[in-house]
């Protein structure tokens, strides 16, 4: 990533915060970095823990920089593209659009047409460097436009293109809302170790360092995760019980009923969106 580039963030919530910790954890210069929000809570600490510039005026915010990252809710983004859209005009950055759900055509309509568009779904572990992004261009954005937002989020975890911009909607439903997914397993493991006696924070020691584990081994082996888990199941042994009690009650296709369920809502979102105009 250039060390000139600069980057500013419409929004100052648990996306900016851990893709702007990622990038500074990596090295970018805090002095690079604009974010804007309503004077709350999220402003003052984001300034306090990353030492970035901050104001409560989007239009300002926008424009101080190459690249302008919309990170606001769904809800709220069409008052803040309409409210930015003379200066963005103006100006002409990278626009680059996090929001789950809304399309880069109803987002490029509301800045007022014809700008460099980039639609990114990252997700929150950017803030330690493991994030995974799917990121789609509209036909405005330069080669070295792509170069620079790849960079960005290279920094702070795997990013990868996809070919059609509906596909996003796969990508929110696995690596975006995926977090919370694996949130929830840990939850639920501590929970169940707690009740056969082990002390809270000893349980979720373990259960992190195991996720943490499983996830690094299945990264670096060259066995796909069925024979990874084979592997751990000694014929006779404890963990063929757990899996035989995952399988039997339908882990696999609840997991593609939560899946489908994100997914679907990703449609939804929009297509009500869209229709905001
Ligand atoms: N939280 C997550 O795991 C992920 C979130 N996203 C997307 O990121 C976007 C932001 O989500 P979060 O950070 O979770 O939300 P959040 O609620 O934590 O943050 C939203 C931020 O926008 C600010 N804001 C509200 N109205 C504003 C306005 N008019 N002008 C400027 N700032 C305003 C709020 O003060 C807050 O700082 C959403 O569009 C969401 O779809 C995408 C991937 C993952
Ligand atoms: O739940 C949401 O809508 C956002 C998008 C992916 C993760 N959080």
């Amino acid at each position: 990533m250039s060390t000139a580039t600069t980057i500013s963030f419409i929004g100052a919530g648990n996306m900016a915060s851990a893709i702007i910790g990622g990038m500074i954890a990596n090295g970018f210069n805090a002095e690079n970095i604009w974010v804007s929000a309503p004077d709350d809570q999220h402003l003052q600490a984001i300034r306090k823990r990353f030492g970035v510039s901050i104001t409560t005026d989007n239009r300002y915010c926008a424009q101080q920089a190459d690249i302008v990252v919309l990170a606001v809710k769904p809800q709220v983004m069409a008052d803040v593209c309409r409210d930015i859209a003379p200066v963005a005009q103006n100006t002409r950055p990278l626009m680059v659009s996090i929001a789950a759900g809304l399309e880069a055509a109803t987002l490029d309509n509301w800045l007022g047409g014809g700008l460099p568009l980039v639609r990114v779904m990252p997700n929150t572990p950017s803030l330690v460097g493991k994030g995974a992004a799917g990121l789609y261009a509209n036909s405005q954005v330069s080669d070295d436009q792509k170069a620079s937002v790849e960079a960005v989020f290279k920094s702070i975890g795997s990013a990868q293109w996809v070919a059609q911009e509906n596909l996003l909607h796969a990508v929110t439903a696995l690596s975006g809302s995926g977090p919370a997914y694996f949130f929830l397993m840990l939850e639920a493991l501590e929970a169940a170790a707690t009740k056969a006696g082990i002390e809270a924070g000893t349980a979720r020691e373990l259960a992190i360092q195991t996720m943490a584990g499983a996830a690094e081994m299945a990264a670096q082996s060259e066995h796909d995760p069925a024979q990874l888990k084979r592997n751990v199941m000694s014929p006779g042994g404890t963990t063929e019980q757990a899996i035989h009690t995952f399988e039997d009650g339908g882990l696999r296709e609840l997991v593609e009923k939560a899946y489908q369920a994100a997914f679907s809502r990703s449609e939804v979102m929009a297509k009500e969106l869209a229709g905001d105009d």
